[in-house]
């Protein structure tokens, strides 16, 4: 006898092909195979993740929201695109699988091309694997040095998490922690997390990664649990706040209230995989 847990379905959203998943006791996302972007996450009856009403879906622009993956580049550190050419690539997309007793996984790839070799040149293949159960979606990035020489990279989860009102949510779990923070008017200003993270103003932070979960409290919504593996060292917390808000074109002039960015990252440090070596990190998010 097979229990059926779980339903898997090719998609269009907005124009773009994508994957439903859906568990049989209710929760569901929603997975984009244009940059392996998560863009829902629905649990226990409530969406997690802020999704822009003005995210350009053209299939070359970056998608405003969810969960894009930052690689093989963070922000302008490097030559490359904005964020790396990951959240902008095609993935391809495996079967879903049955995963733990009540949920179900989605594995997408991302391999070399000519395009690609030609703006970075390494073979490498990235997993994206999205295991959602009940109560809790992981996110986790792989990435598989399939060449000859060192692969070099930096990465990010760039999870947009959405909440009620931002004035009215806090973040736990980074005090005593210093930050860099890249919103400030002097450059490399680093100041140490005093108490929760409010959010106001524009706040662009990168802090080493908390030895325990952060936990996300907002006013109306279950708190929300925020883990990510070790290898991930950094978290960068982001919203625009708005002022930066307003320049954003893929933004509503109130979307900053409604979204607050905590993200994964490995990007103090380049992180060096070795020939037929594989890097991996997830990110785990938990309602309760
Ligand atoms: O607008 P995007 O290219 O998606 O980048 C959005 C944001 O990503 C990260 O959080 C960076 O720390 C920010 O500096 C950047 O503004």
């Amino acid at each position: 006898m097979t229990d059926v847990t779980f339903q898997a379905q090719a998609v269009d959203w907005q124009g773009l092909p994508a994957i439903a998943l859906k568990l049989t006791q209710g929760d569901s996302a929603l997975v984009s195979l244009q940059g392996a972007q998560v863009l829902s996450w629905v649990s226990r009856g409530e969406e997690r993740l802020f999704l822009s009403p003005k995210a350009v879906h053209d299939g070359q622009t970056a998608i405003r929201g969810g969960i894009p993956v930052c690689f093989p580049q963070f922000n302008q550190r490097g030559p490359l695109v904005k964020h790396g050419f990951g959240r902008v690539s095609h993935w391809s997309a495996d079967a879903a699988l049955p995963w733990s007793e009540d949920g179900v996984q989605l594995t997408l790839r991302l391999k070399d091309s000519e395009e690609s070799r030609a703006v970075w040149p390494h073979a490498f293949e990235a997993l994206l694997t999205v295991q959602l159960k009940p109560g809790s979606l992981s996110v986790q990035l792989a990435v598989h040095n399939r060449g000859q020489q060192d692969l070099p990279f930096t990465a990010a989860l760039h999870s947009y998490l959405r909440v009620p009102q931002v004035a009215q949510a806090s973040l736990h779990g980074l005090q005593g922690l210093t930050y860099w923070d890249a919103a400030a008017a002097v450059p490399d200003t680093h100041i140490t997390q005093q108490g929760e993270v409010r959010f106001g103003a524009e706040t662009d932070r990168v802090y080493p990664r908390a030895a325990d979960a952060l936990q996300l409290q907002a006013a109306g919504q279950p708190w929300l649990e925020i883990a990510q593996d070790e290898l991930w060292r950094e978290t960068v917390v982001w919203n625009p706040g708005p002022v930066l808000c307003a320049t954003l074109k893929d933004m509503e002039a109130d979307s900053w209230q409604h979204m607050l960015c905590v993200e994964a990252a490995a990007i103090d440090a380049v992180v060096v995989v070795a020939p037929g070596q594989r890097w991996q990190a997830a990110q785990t998010l938990k309602s309760y």
